[in-house]
């Protein structure tokens, strides 16, 4: 988990520069091939794993990501077991599926209280899709609940442990309850790995005994567990467009750097928040680099040093959304309504941020509605375009 990579810039020049927030995006398969590495845009120059045999927490994740591609790859053989199943199910009797299907109407309706847009944007999918995106949401809110709900004091790593053995048995064909037996049964149609699920655990055990993150390479692996792995899990089920010629690893690629992307602007909305509850998400390192500290946060003051540092956070943010929106176009068209929804709204987050002058501390950052109701029509818009020539050109490469 620590810190592998060799920043080329100086410790110096590092003070408050941009450069050196800058995000390790794009495939680490790469930065394994060269080991100095510069990217296309020229901006930053870092060298790879010389100095350290121990990976870094990108090439860790970027393992997982190559699973899934290669699980979506086989989908078409999961699809003909998953019309086998379909036809058990019926001939097994009506009231099987009658609980099945009940099962995924409380799931809808668990998506539909807690989450209401983005539920509005699960309308637009296919009935089949929708229902296993609901499946999978309520079973990312109830084991963020575990550490985050009213009853997160409660909860030791034996509780998380069981948690885990719960998926497990749901993931073999045993669930417990009827919202288990609606990710049950999502599980079995889909090219779903159970991997992804079982790191978001991990965020959990991560939450439990960790409040602070040393520098930008544990700020990532926290962010794939609790957040990356949601994109992990939704793109199986989302599904990747016919005419997509990009690669399977691209399209996962930019669907985790979605949830990074989402859970860096979560961080950054809720820096007062987390420090009244004695967390501190931001990299210790950076924080030091631009001369603050954890008393800064605690005393909350917007200062000078702090609206550089938040700059530099801002522009790393944006930029795992800038390479998330590579791939939303590569997705199923009927999903890439939602998924461009929800991208632009959680975007606009870091502008309301900056519109509050970085006042992080003590102002929750929001996008009013009169921004939501203008951001559909404009994802709908972006929706509308199909796979990429851009993407292709680069594929075919
Ligand atoms: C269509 C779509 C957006 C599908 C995703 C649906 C889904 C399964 C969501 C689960 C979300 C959830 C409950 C996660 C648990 C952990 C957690 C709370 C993460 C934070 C989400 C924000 O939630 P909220 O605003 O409620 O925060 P608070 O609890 O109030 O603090 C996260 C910040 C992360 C959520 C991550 C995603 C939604 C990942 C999105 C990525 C994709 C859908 C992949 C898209 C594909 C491409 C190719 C770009």
């Amino acid at each position: 988990m620590s810190g592998v990579l060799l920043w080329v810039v100086s410790p110096k020049e590092n003070a408050n520069s941009l450069l050196s927030l800058m995000p390790r995006i794009g495939s680490p398969r790469r930065s394994k091939l060269c080991s100095r590495l510069t990217f296309s845009t020229g901006v930053l120059a870092y060298s790879g794993a010389v100095a350290h045999p121990v990976r870094s927490s990108e090439e860790m994740v970027y393992e997982v990501v190559l699973k899934q591609a290669a699980l979506v790859r086989e989908q078409s053989r999961v699809k003909e077991r998953a019309l086998d199943l379909d036809e058990r199910i019926e001939t097994d009797g009506l009231s099987n599926w009658d609980l099945l299907n009940q099962a995924y109407d409380r799931c809808g309706e668990v998506c539909a209280e807690y989450a209401k847009t983005f539920y509005l944007g699960t309308l637009l999918m296919t009935p089949e899709r929708r229902r296993a995106v609901w499946a999978i949401y309520v079973w990312c809110r109830r084991t963020d609940e575990l550490v985050d709900g009213p009853n997160a004091s409660y909860i030791t790593p034996k509780a998380l442990d069981r948690w885990e053995k719960r998926l497990t048995d749901l993931f073999e064909g045993r669930p417990y309850d009827m919202y288990d037996a609606a990710l049950s049964d999502t599980v079995s149609k889909y090219p779903v790995d159970i991997q992804p699920f079982k790191d978001m655990v991990e965020g959990m055990r991560l939450d439990l005994r960790k409040s602070r993150y040393q520098n930008f390479d544990e700020l990532y692996l926290y962010c794939y567990y609790v957040a990356g792995t949601v994109g992990l899990m939704s793109v199986p089920v989302m599904g990747i467009s016919p005419e997509s010629k990009a690669s399977t690893e691209t399209v996962y690629n930019a669907a985790l750097a979605l949830g990074i992307a989402n859970q860096l602007t979560n961080i950054l909305r809720d820096v007062g928040e987390d420090a009244r509850r004695g967390r501190v998400y931001l990299p210790q390192d950076e924080l030091a680099q631009a001369g603050l500290s954890d008393d800064d946060i605690f005393r909350g003051k917007v200062t000078e040093k702090w609206k550089m540092f938040m700059k530099g956070q801002i522009k790393r943010a944006r930029m795992f959304f800038d390479e998330a929106e590579k791939g939303v176009s590569e997705l199923n068209s009927a999903s890439r309504w939602p998924v461009w929804a929800s991208l632009l709204l959680y975007r606009q987050i870091l502008d309301a941020i900056e519109a509050n002058g970085y006042d992080n501390f003590t102002k929750r950052a929001y996008v009013g509605k009169a921004k939501k109701l203008v951001s559909l029509p404009v994802a709908y818009g972006r929706a509308v375009i199909g796979p990429s020539k851009l993407t292709q050109q680069l594929v075919s490469r």
